[in-house]
């Protein structure tokens, strides 16, 4: 399977995100869970989100489809085909929802439909979205539930989503979010409980999806082997904010940022199994109180007095890298001599 390039533009079609910004309501005051991110997918694109828990991944993907629970605040641009989510009714959106964007999400919203058995749940979505007959339709179904683990599948594809058990149900939902052939799928930790056998079938599925039907994906992952194995671009985020983006080829080789460089570790990773984001020592800022300046300084040991003081703006350094860091080629010199 060979990536697409990764430079391509979105020119119309993808998803173009613009200064999103989603912001809760807490006893100390509004905080700012997302604030002003700017992401572009290009069609047939896989963009991994990665960073920290707490860093709003969830609630950015949540944010780009308008599915931020009460009373969580959505504002900024979010483009999809060239059409503007935000401004669409809720019924538009819903549309646009079942038919050209599937979520998995690790709290399902997209709840399964209790009174159908899994099967016509699957077969519906790939009579609606796809042209194969009725036999093709059946046979597709199964083939899906038996991508994503589902065992004696034949059988359980006649029974209804209350006698599956979570993990199950979880994986039902993947094997019917799939079926559709969506063109953007946003996926959120959509294989981290699976077994690697299973997790590799799915990762599979959704490459050869991209391959297919040019569907477009961003994916939020704690593990940096299914970033290197799947994803084109990466976009790492720490207290609600982009602060690097570049190939994953290069974000690898030569990160920028010190929290990438924390996250990724002095040792290369691509190729490795289950590696997961290295903890990096201090906590993340509480969002109702973020510090001064860079909210990552006061766990960097790059940090200097203009870091306390001002607040890095992600800035474009070489083509398709941005990084938020008045040090980064500090950084990336000292990575290198590593
Ligand atoms: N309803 C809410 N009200 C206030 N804050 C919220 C609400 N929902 C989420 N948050 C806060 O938003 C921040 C980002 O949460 P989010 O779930 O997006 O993180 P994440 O990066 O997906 O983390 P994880 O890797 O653990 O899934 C967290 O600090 C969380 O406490
Ligand atoms: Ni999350």
């Amino acid at each position: 399977m060979t990536a697409p390039s990764p430079d391509r533009k979105t020119a119309g079609g993808g998803l173009k995100v613009r200064g999103l910004t989603t912001t809760f309501a807490t006893p100390r005051g509004p905080a700012a869970v997302v604030d002003g991110i700017n992401l572009d997918v290009a069609p047939g694109e896989i963009v991994g989100l990665v960073g920290e828990s707490g860093s709003g991944k969830s609630i950015t993907l949540r944010s780009i489809v308008r599915l931020v629970r009460e009373p969580g605040k959505v504002s900024g641009q979010v483009e999809w085909q060239g059409r503007d989510l935000m401004a669409m009714s809720e019924a538009e959106l819903r549309k646009v929802r079942g038919a050209e964007i599937a979520m998995i999400f690790q709290e399902p919203m997209t709840a399964l439909n209790p009174v159908l058995p899994v099967r016509l749940q699957i077969e519906e979505n790939l009579s609606a979205h796809s042209t194969l007959d009725r036999r093709a339709r059946r046979q597709r179904a199964l083939e899906l539930m038996n991508i994503v683990g589902i065992p004696a599948a034949e059988r359980r594809l006649d029974e209804y989503p209350h006698q599956f058990s979570g993990g199950m149900r979880q994986r039902v939902m993947i094997a019917i979010a799939l079926a559709s052939s969506p063109k953007l799928l946003l996926a959120d930790e959509p294989t981290t409980a699976l077994d690697v056998t299973i997790q590799d079938q799915i990762l599979k599925l959704i490459l050869d999806l991209r391959d297919r039907f040019g569907m477009s994906v961003v994916f939020v992952t704690h593990d940096l082997g299914v970033v290197a194995a799947t994803c084109d671009r990466m976009a790492v985020m720490y207290a609600g904010r982009i602060v690097e983006t570049g190939t994953v080829a290069r974000v690898f080789a030569e990160p920028h940022h010190p929290y990438t460089r924390g996250l990724l570790g002095s040792v290369p990773r691509i190729g490795a199994e289950r590696s997961m984001l290295l903890p990096i020592e201090g906590t993340p800022p509480g969002l109702t109180d973020l510090p001064d300046g860079c909210a990552f300084h006061p766990r960097c040991s790059f940090a200097t007095d203009r870091c306390r003081a001002e607040r890095p703006p992600l800035e474009s350094f070489a083509a398709g890298r941005e990084v938020a860091c008045f040090h980064h080629r500090t950084v990336a010199a000292m990575a290198e001599a590593a």
